[in-house]
Parts: structure tokens; sequence; C-alpha cells
């Protein structure tokens, strides 16, 4: 059975030492004792317990207000309430507040404990099983892979609730999160999963195409429609569309957007027979829309309109527990049948799970069929991985000891807030100067990273545009135009 810790708050030293040995030496399994509720609210920000038992009456709080701030802070939490014959009366009152049962001290009937005990060890193993198979599924079934403890769990919890449902859905996060995987998910769990599910990328595309593509257009109605042609709009009728990065749709666009949303209708380009579509709009953005809104860029009602549910997908460096389990499912995708195995070594994992990744999921999906090609035998070393993720300086996050992730020092964010700050103290700030100074440290910047790429691959000027993740044209034209100095 894989139970984390258990947790004993009592004052009684008899009673936690008679659990440490209960626990250990009979149910083998790991315990922690805390003798003053103060003690336990510290321990439990910081571990993950899957198991309480607290004494009703402890010396500095009673047992009803911590099994209140236990279940806030980690509703998976099992609690059981230790009780005197006096206070049965607030046990059982505990059990309205989410106590999975409590006991009576002192412990005369050794039986009844351990049928307690193995009741909530057997109700904390079936919901692991629950969760567990529900992972699998999502992985086997829609090819998302993640971790037990992962913060997308509960958002693909909330995007199976609503995928029947036909509300707006505005999906959010970084380049490479998985947004058009999670829209893929949501139509695969709908009753429209037997029909299209199309994306269309709106910052892709010029209005006058991206119109065209939208809701089609008639013979004739610009130079080059030749026929009529059909848009997503239509075909993806009785099915989903996904609008990919909304946010870069032009004012004309969105509004025709919205009117479609409002009344259903659209009009081929060139068109003015009204069509209908019953089409689900999920949409997906990589900007906060909330400010783009704030800066007159995008239309409210529009978001208002599109954001009834909001799916936020965290960046991956905010998901490290997610790493590992991804690397794993890379790996499997990459190896043929031929090939036996290939495996990270632990130094080259934990270069993996410090990394930023500003390209998420695509990012390390890259960087393990990278050091797949290049490994030698099975394992693969800090060698197969790209120079860039060696660098210190990449390590724009830190893991604080409760697991939270947090800016480190060198981020780039406070890099620029001291930046900022020197500029903001000098008496008069001239900005044309201060635009001229960035983009010469951003040109010096540019330039050492190709130097170093060109000495690192012997001046190969290909291999120093694959390690830098360019094509060499780019390469060519940042290092003799753009940055000449
Ligand atoms: N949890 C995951 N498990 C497995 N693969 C994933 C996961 N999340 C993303 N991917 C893979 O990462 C790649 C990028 O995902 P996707 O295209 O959905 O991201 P996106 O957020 O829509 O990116 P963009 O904003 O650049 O369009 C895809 O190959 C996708 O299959």
């Amino acid at each position: 059975m894989s139970i984390a810790e258990i947790l004993i708050v009592d004052d009684e030293v008899e009673v936690c030492t008679f659990f440490n040995y209960y626990f250990q030496e009979i149910k083998q399994l790991p315990v922690h004792v805390d003798y003053s509720g103060e003690l336990a609210r510290k321990d439990f920000q910081q571990k993950k317990y899957d198991l309480a038992l607290i004494d009703l009456k402890l010396p500095d709080t009673d047992g009803i207000t911590l099994l209140k701030e236990i279940k806030a802070l980690n509703p998976n939490c099992e609690v059981i309430i230790m009780t005197g014959y006096s206070t049965v009366k607030s046990a059982v009152e505990a059990m309205k507040f989410g106590a999975f049962d409590y006991i009576d001290k002192p412990f005369n009937d050794l039986g009844e404990l351990d049928e307690i005990i193995d009741r909530v060890l057997q109700f904390i193993q079936s919901k692991q099983t629950y969760v567990q198979n529900e992972i699998k599924t999502i992985t086997t079934n829609f090819g998302i892979v993640i971790s037990e403890n992962s913060p997308m769990k509960e958002i693909l919890l909330l995007a199976r609730k609503i995928a029947s449902k036909k509300l707006g859905v505005l999906i959010e996060g970084e380049t490479g999160t998985g947004k058009e995987l999670a829209a893929r998910y949501i139509h695969n769990n709908s009753p429209r999963s037997s029909h299209p599910f199309i994306a269309i990328n709106c910052g892709a595309l010029t209005e006058s195409l991206l119109e065209s593509e939208l809701f089609g257009h008639e013979k004739g109605a610009f130079t080059g429609a030749i026929s009529r042609r059909r848009g997503v709009f239509e075909i993806a009728n009785y099915g989903t569309l996904l609008l990919d990065e909304i946010g870069d749709a032009s004012p004309a666009i969105q509004l025709k957007l919205l009117r479609v949303l409002e009344t259903g209708e659209f009009y081929r380009v060139g068109g003015e027979t009204p069509l209908k579509s019953d089409v689900r709009i999920l949409a997906a953005s990589n900007k906060n829309l909330r400010q783009a809104v704030k800066d007159r860029l995008f239309r409210e009602d529009l978001l208002y309109r599109l954001d009834v549910v909001d799916l936020k997908l965290p960046p991956l460096r905010k998901r490290v527990m997610d790493i590992e389990p991804l690397i794993n499912y890379f790996i499997e995708k990459n190896l043929s049948d031929k090939q036996t195995q290939a495996v990270f070594t632990k130094e080259a994992i934990s270069i993996l799970q410090n990394y930023s990744w500003p390209g998420n999921i695509r990012e390390l999906s890259n960087v393990v069929s990278r050091a797949m090609v290049l490994r030698v035998g099975s394992k693969m070393d800090e060698k197969c991985l790209p120079p860039y993720l060696l660098a210190r300086e990449e390590k724009h996050f830190e893991k604080e000891n409760n697991g939270n992730v947090v800016l480190s020092e060198d981020s780039p964010q406070i890099w620029t807030q001291h930046r900022l700050k020197t500029i903001l103290e000098q008496d008069e700030v001239n900005l044309p100067e201060v635009i001229r100074m960035l983009e010469q440290q951003n040109n010096d910047i540019i330039h050492t990273i190709i130097m170093k790429a060109l000495e690192t691959t012997n001046n190969n000027q290909n291999k120093a545009a694959e390690l830098l993740h360019i094509n060499p044209r780019t390469l060519r034209y940042l290092k003799n135009e753009k940055i000449k100095r």
C-alpha cells in the first residue's frame, strides 16, 4: 500500500507512543507525531499526509478547528478524531465537517480500532486506485500525460464535466502547454466527437485570408476566388471549432465572430445569404486577454462570450512533477520495436527538472527526441542534452522546501526590475537613449550566443543553427546583418 506519512496529533505521550508502535511495527506504515495544534499546522503546510488522527482536546486548539484547517489545505487527507467519553457528541459533530470517523480513548477494544484503521486505509487505497485509473485512461485514450499530483488533474476533470455543454471555453496557457490537446480532449468527451474538430490559428493568416478560412467565400468574391469555397464554420458543422491565438484576430474579425456567437449566423465573403451552423466554439490564447481588453486590443463583449469557463494551463516549470512521466512517455513514443531501452541518467533528469521550459511540453518532447538520436547504448546523460540546458543562466526558477517554484535572483523578470530601477533613479530619462542602449544590449546578447554556438560546432553554421532552434538563414542574417557591431 502506498500511503504517505500518517500524522498523529495528541498531547498525551502514551497515545503517541502507542500509535508510533501500532503504525510502524504492526501496519508497517510511516508515522509522525505532533504534540500540539501549532506543530501540526506547520507540518501540514510542508508535507502531504493521507491520514491524520487528531485528539479533540489539544492544549492550544480544539480538534474540530484543526480538522477544518486540514481539510481546507488538503481535502484528500482523511481525518479520524480521537475522543474521550465526555466529548463523543463533538466527535460526531466532526463528521459533519468531513472527519472519516472517530475512535474512543482509551483504546480498550483493539479489534474495533483495527477495524476503523483498516477501513480508512482501504478507502485511501481505493481513492488512489481510482485516480491512477483515471490518469491511465487520459493517457491511453487521449495521449495526455500527467502525474497524480499534477495541477492539470483538476483542470482536466473540469474540462470533462463541461465537455457535453455548449458553453464558451477559453483555454489559456503559454505556447506548448497543451491548449490544443485540451481542446481535443473536450471535443472527444462531448457528444460531438463523431463530427469534425478543426483548429484554426487566428494569428497565422492575414485578415482577409482568415475571414475566408472562417466563413468561406463565393465565386468571384475577390481576385483568385475562382470557385465557391466553404469555411470552417460550415465544415465543422455539429463539431467543434478551436479558435487558436484568438488574441491575434483583428477588430473586424472579432466583430464578425461576436455576431456568429450571438446570432449563430454568418455570411460567406461576397455572399448575401445568411448561413447557420451548429458549431461549438473553443478559444485558446497565450496572451492575457483581460489585459488586451484593458489595452483596447480585444473586445470585452467577445471575451465575455468566450470565457464562460476559463481553463488556465500551468507552464511546465510550475508542474515539475509531470516532467518525469512526460519524459517516459516521449521515450516510449520514440522507441522503435527493434530498440530495447532508453533511460536518462539521474543527473540528466535533474537538469531537465530544473530548466525553465519556455517552450513547455513541445520543447521537452523535442529535447527527448534529440537525446534519443544522440545516445550511445541505452543511457542518456548530460552529453545528450542541448548545451543551452546546461547553462546556469537558464535556471530562472528555484524550488523552495515546500515544493513551490519561485523566481530565482537571476530570472529575466528580476533582472528587468533592477534595470528599470536604475533608469528611473536618474534625474531625467532620455527614452530614445534608453531604447538605443537596450537594443545594443539585445544585440550583444544575441551576438554572444551565436558566437558561442559557432565555437561549439567548429564554425558549422548548420549545426549551430540547429543548436539554437533557428534555421541557418536566420543564423546568417543575425550574424551578418542585424548585429553588425
Ligand atoms: N500533457 C501532455 N502529454 C503529452 N503530450 C503533451 C501534453 N501537453 C502537450 N503535449 C504535446 O506537446 C505539443 C504541444 O501541445 P499543443 O499544441 O496542444 O500546445 P499549445 O498550447 O496549443 O501550443 P501553441 O500555443 O504553440 O499552439 C503537442 O505535440 C502535444 O501533443
